[in-house]
């Protein structure tokens, strides 16, 4: 059965006359990587804020874990890096862990596996001054991880890291939520999303234009047929689905119909013996970035 780890209804926070968040309601569910994408002002933070308990709705509700955000229940099962932690520079990631485990009554075992689960038992010696942005976020993610939590809240956990390390932090999110935990992360790079997330809520503007899986956002491939003459071509095409015929950027006729559920090697021996000359066949995935773009109109 489907268990709602975090839902929102309605969840809306203004500043002044300008919302923030409008009206968003989204469902994340256990043991999946939930992505919140949207460009940068979206809303995304404000809404993990509220999440959090951090900053009060200005209307709607929200429960995490069943509970209200913010309550000392909910926050016993929730590991957050909203923002950066306050790790002392000059002590080392060990020690930071530590002192921050012996303010939520834990011990040092479990500092110490919330490093090695990072995999930054090797360096966890060395100041955190001297850490590089990827170990520094890694970090936070242990942090997150003290107390073995249900729901692990990230708020763009690869931004700014090159490319090994936002490789290493989607390798780590991946496995967490292999483990058994829900992840929530906000980004607002599409092909991450696409790579590792299960669903997704697409935000711009405070307002949620879409949820749901990768898949269904993107929505089904499409066979790319160009053939002549045009009238022949459209009419054997017809016969295998609704087709949509356009032109590229070269003014050619391309005939376009859902690839779902059609034998292209049928339609090949169709359109040839219709008589009709077959210049190309090709199915085609859209890509999220083509459904972002469209959805969103921002480049
Ligand atoms: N405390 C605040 N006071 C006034 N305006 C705010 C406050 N917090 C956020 N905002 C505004 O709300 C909007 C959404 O901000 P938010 O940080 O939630 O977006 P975001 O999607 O996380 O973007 P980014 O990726 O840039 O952080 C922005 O226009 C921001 O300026």
């Amino acid at each position: 059965m489907t268990e709602t780890v975090v839902r929102t209804d309605d969840l809306t926070r203004r500043y002044g006359t300008r919302a923030a968040v409008d009206g968003v309601t989204i469902e994340v569910r256990r043991g999946e990587v939930y992505g919140f994408l949207g460009p940068n002002g979206a809303g995304k933070t404000t809404t993990l804020r509220m999440l959090l308990g951090l900053v009060r709705p200005t209307a709607g509700t929200a429960t995490v874990l069943g509970r209200a955000p913010g309550s000392a229940d909910a926050l016993r099962r929730v590991g957050a890096l909203v923002e950066g932690p306050g790790f002392h520079p000059y002590l080392s990631g060990r020690d930071n862990l530590r002192v921050l485990a012996r303010y939520r009554g834990l011990d040092d075992r479990a500092a110490d596996a919330a490093l090695d689960r990072v995999d930054l038992a090797d360096r966890g010696g060395d100041r955190f001054r001297a850490y590089s942005l990827g170990m520094k976020q890694r970090l936070g993610v242990a942090a997150a991880l003290l107390g073995d939590p249900d729901l692990l809240i990230l708020d763009e956990p690869t931004n700014g890291l090159d490319p090994a390390g936002m490789a290493a932090m989607r390798t780590l999110v991946v496995d967490l939520a292999a483990g058994g935990r829900t992840v929530l992360l906000s980004s607002h790079l599409l092909a991450e999303v696409q790579q590792i997330c299960h669903r997704v809520g697409v935000v711009a503007g405070g307002r949620l234009l879409h949820e749901g899986t990768v898949d269904e956002l993107r929505g089904g491939a499409v066979l790319e047929v160009r053939a002549t003459p045009l009238p022949a071509a459209l009419r054997v095409v017809s016969r295998f689905g609704d087709v949509v015929e356009a032109a590229d950027e070269h003014g050619r006729p391309v005939l376009t119909v859902p690839a779902d559920g059609v034998d292209v090697p049928e339609l090949a021996r169709h359109l040839v013996t219709d008589g009709v000359d077959l210049h190309a066949l090709v199915v085609r995935e859209r890509a999220l970035e083509d459904v972002f773009l469209a959805m969103t109109g921002v480049s």
